[in-house]
Formats: structure tokens, sequence, C-alpha cells
């Protein structure tokens, strides 16, 4: 049985894909893809499963849209991108409807993404009027070096499961404002939230070819979007490895690359920190999207003097957490998104058992539930041996490593590949600016569990990716920059 969202606009729950304006429902890559509620196991509906054909026709529409859309003033993009925001606001609660419908997040965080995902919008139709160029100071007197920023032209984005909306907003917003043209493939998880966009882009009076969407067979369409030689930019959030092998995908026709890309957050709790402080931050950065977020907290180190105190008061904490179908009134914690996930989960925490790990509270599938709901964890007596010090869980399970001294926590910290986001508390101005300037990390959270905003730079360094999204800065990756010489003056 299909069970649609309930919605007060259903014109907003697409199973078409956009390709230059036009809804089609081509599937060339095999049977249409069934999107279920990882809340109930219930059928959603179907998308298109669109393969190299579809793609290579959209690249071709975003392709023809491109010159009219660069062509217009940044003011003019402005107000489009203004509208759109306008439009997700409106539209908030059916989007988060359908948001935790496919994704299963609880609704009040839904509400959350798609606000933040206007946010996004909104920032980005300022900022696409602040795309400044330079003059700068000639070594020579009868010539002017002029500095000019162009759009790069089409851009291929690829966006997960775990925010199907906001990752959207991110990269559309950017590309939109910079003058670039779009082909967005979002999760096959999670289409129906990028459908709606497709529908609100056009009620903004987005050109037709300017924002194209398609579902489908995802190896099919990330080899179009990256060999294709129209596109000239790809945009990627998902897991590392495949983000690798997009970038070297688009490597063979020199394509500019962001890719926001796996972490391994490690949450650090000194002795002098505001214990009430630090649960609080630690609960977010750990349970928001039932920990299925690249920014949560994967990992708490935790001094030894604060050790069973901050343990005994999170495993409370965690303990006390509802959990059940996101669209249940105070649920704070919904299902994970599939088997597959729950599979992860649960390997980790029986190996973190057998390597000497301590159970505080759950530690299974949810009892009560079953399916894909798993019962907030935590695991004290952790270790650098365990697969949890390595591997991103993406689930609700608090490893509590131990540490000494603060060059331990530095160095526990630092002992990953990745290098998105991080936490610390402390209450030592000294060790705040010392540590922060230590962590490898694209984000740093001081005495806060929750730090993303559009008006701040998001990205990784190491194996977390490259780029930034958001901020002034999110623009600067769908730009080019020209010099042009003027002589003979
Ligand atoms: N940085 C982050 O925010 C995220 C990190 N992850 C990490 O990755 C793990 C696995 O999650 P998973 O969903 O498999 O993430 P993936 O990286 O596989 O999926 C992310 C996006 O990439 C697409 N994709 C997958 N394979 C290819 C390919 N070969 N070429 C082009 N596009 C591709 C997916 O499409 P399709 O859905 O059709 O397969 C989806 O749109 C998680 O457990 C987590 O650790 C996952 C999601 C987000
Ligand atoms: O998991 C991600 O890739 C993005 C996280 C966005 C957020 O922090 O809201």
């Amino acid at each position: 049985m299909q069970t649609e969202p309930q919605l007060k606009r259903p014109d907003l729950f697409r199973s078409a894909i956009l390709i230059g304006g036009e809804w089609v429902k081509d599937s060339s890559a095999g049977e249409p893809i069934a999107v279920v509620d990882p809340a109930t196991g219930r059928l959603l509906g179907t998308v298109p499963n669109a393969g190299r054909a579809e793609t290579a026709r959209a690249i071709e529409a975003a392709d023809a849209a491109f010159p009219a859309w660069r062509e217009k003033t940044a003011a003019e993009r402005a107000d489009h991108l203004r509208r759109l925001a306008q439009l997700i606001t409106d539209n908030k609660e059916d989007l988060a409807r359908i948001l935790t419908a496919e994704q299963g997040k609880p609704l009040a965080e839904a509400r959350g993404e798609v606000g933040m995902s206007a946010a996004y919008v909104q920032w980005f139709a300022e900022e696409g009027r602040r795309i400044y160029g330079d003059v700068i100071p000639s070594p020579w007197q009868n010539r002017r070096i002029l500095i000019t920023k162009d759009p790069v032209g089409v851009v291929g984005a690829i966006t997960p499961w775990n925010f199907p909306s906001s990752m959207i907003a991110r990269k559309l917003g950017a590309a939109l404002a910079a003058g670039c043209t779009i082909v967005i493939k979002p999760a096959s998880q999670t289409p129906y939230s990028a459908l709606a966009w497709g529908v609100l882009c056009e009620e903004a009076g987005i050109p037709a070819g300017v924002v194209n969407i398609l579902t489908g067979a995802a190896r099919q369409i990330g080899a179009e979007l990256t060999s294709n030689p129209l596109v000239k930019k790809i945009t990627f959030t998902g897991s590392t490895e495949v983000g690798k092998q997009l970038a070297e995908q688009a490597a063979r026709t020199m394509k500019k690359v962001s890719m926001e890309l796996g972490g391994n957050a490690p949450f650090i709790v000194f002795d002098d920190a505001d214990l009430d402080r630090a649960v609080e931050g630690a609960m977010v950065a750990k349970y928001r999207n039932a920990g299925q977020t690249c920014v949560c907290t994967n990992r708490f180190l935790v001094q030894e003097g604060i050790y069973d105190a901050f343990a005994e008061r999170l495993a409370r904490a965690s303990a006390a957490m509802k959990v059940g179908n996101g669209f249940e009134e105070g649920v704070v914690q919904g299902p994970l998104i599939d088997e597959r996930a729950v599979a992860k989960v649960e390997e980790h925490i029986a190996d973190a058992l057998a390597k000497g790990g301590r159970l505080l509270t759950g530690g299974r599938r949810h009892q009560g539930l079953g399916g894909n709901f798993f019962e907030p964890t935590v695991i004290a007596d952790a270790t650098p041996a365990m697969a949890v010090a390595r591997e991103e869980t993406f689930g609700p399970l608090a490893p509590l490593f131990r540490f000494r001294d603060e060059a331990e926590a530095v160095r526990l910290a630092n002992d990953t590949e990745y290098g998105l986001a991080c936490y610390f508390y402390t209450r030592d101005l000294g060790r705040a600016f010392r540590v922060s300037e230590a962590l490898e990390y694209g984000l740093v959270g001081i005495n806060e569990g929750l730090i993303t905003t559009e008006v701040a730079p998001f990205g990784g360094v190491k194996e977390s990716g490259v780029g930034r999204e958001g901020s002034k800065y999110g623009i600067d990756d769908y730009l080019n920059i020209k010099y042009v010489c003027v002589g003979g003056l």
C-alpha cells in the first residue's frame, strides 16, 4: 500500500524528474525506484530510474540555459532566490512532512532543516550581489590589471539522504547566485524533498533548464556528470569512498570539485568543563538525526577527573530519550535510514564490547519498536583498538574514551584520517585557544555542540573533503577568477 505524507499541497509530492522545464517519467536505467518510509517500511511511492541518457539531456538543458542566466544582473538572480526562500518558508510544513516521511527524522528536526534551507537560499540571494572583483596596482605605467569573477558554468550536484533538503540548498543557492546552472541528483532513498524543490524553483520563476533534478542510477548519473565536458564543476556530499571515486572521475576533464565527506568527530570534555553544558552539547552533537550527520560526535574523549560524572549523566540523558516515528509528538530520535545502517551500529557495539567496552545504556535494536529503530547507546572504557575509534558509525552510539592531559586529548582527537568537525568543553581561555589551534579540523565548536549556520563556512580538511559551503566563502567554488590586463593606455 502506498502512503503519501498528508500535505496541504499534494502537488509538491512529485514522482517525475525535471529536465529543461519538463517533468518526465523516463526510466532508462531500469524499473522505477521504490521509496520507503524508514519508520514503517511502507512504500511512499516510486520515482524514475534515470540513466546516462536523461543525464546527458539534463546537462544539455543546463548548458542551454546558462548564457541567459549568467547575463541576468545579480539583483535579478537575487530576486528569484529570495522568492524561492519565501516559497520554502511558506511551504515549510509540507516540506518537513515529506522529509520526515522519507528520511525518518523527527518532524521538529525536519522543520529545522527546511528553515535552514530557506536561510541558505536567502543568504546566497544576498551574497550573490557582493561578488566583487579587484583592481591590482599595476607594475606597468601604461597597463591596468583588473580581476573579475565569472560563473564556472554547468554544475553537477550529488546529495545524500541524511539532509535531503539543506544539502541541496547549500549547493543550489551558491550555484544560482554565482550565475551557474545545475543538475542535481539526490539520494535514491530521499528523492521527494529534492523533487519538491523543483516545483518551488518553477514557482519562483527560475527559468527552465537552470535547475534540473534527476533521480536514478547513481553510477550512471555520476559517470555522465563527471565525464561530460559541458559540466564544469562537481559538488558532492556523502561518503568518503564515493567522493574519492567522483573526484578521480572528474579529474579526467579537470572539473572543479567540492567534496563534503565523512567525519570522525571528537568531543573532548576537560576536567574544568561546565558539566551541565557539556552534557547538553553532547546530546545534540551525538543524537541529532539519530547520529546520522557527518558532524555528529563519533568519539567522546573525557578527562579522567570528570569521566565518571560525565558518563553517568550522558547515559542517564540517553536512556531518557523518546525514540519513535518522527511524526509522533515528543519523539527526539527517529529510525535509522535502513537495515544496513542498523547493522553497522550493531557491529561497532559488538566490536567495542568484545574489546572490553562497558555498556552503560542501550546496545540493541529498539525492543518495543523493532525495524530500523535503535536504542541510544553509551559505552564506557572505549579504546583506540575498537572499530569505532577509526570508522564513522553514523548512528546513535556514544563511546567514551579516557585521557589524562591536554596533549593526549589533542593527539587522540587528531589520530584519524578525517578532519571535519570537532568539539571541546573547557572554561580555561588559554586552553581554548591552544587546543583550537592544535586541532586538525575544518569546524571547531568550543563549549557548543551544534554550530552549523548559513553564515559560517562548512567543510573539512584531510579526507573529509575540499571546499566550503555556506558563508561568503561558499560562493568561491562556483566562480572562476579572470585576470584582464588593459594595455596601451
Ligand atoms: N558526509 C555526509 O554527510 C554523509 C556521509 N555518509 C557516510 O557514508 C556512509 C554510507 O552512506 P551512503 O548512503 O552509502 O553514501 P553514498 O556516498 O553512497 O551516497 C551519497 C550520494 O552519492 C550517490 N552515489 C553513490 N554511489 C555513487 C557513484 N558511484 N557515483 C555517483 N553517485 C553515487 C548516492 O546515490 P544513491 O542514493 O542513488 O545510491 C547518493 O546520492 C554512511 O554510513 C556515512 O558514514 C553518508 C551520507 C552523507
Ligand atoms: O551531515 C552533513 O553532511 C551535513 C550536516 C548539516 C548540519 O550540520 O546541519
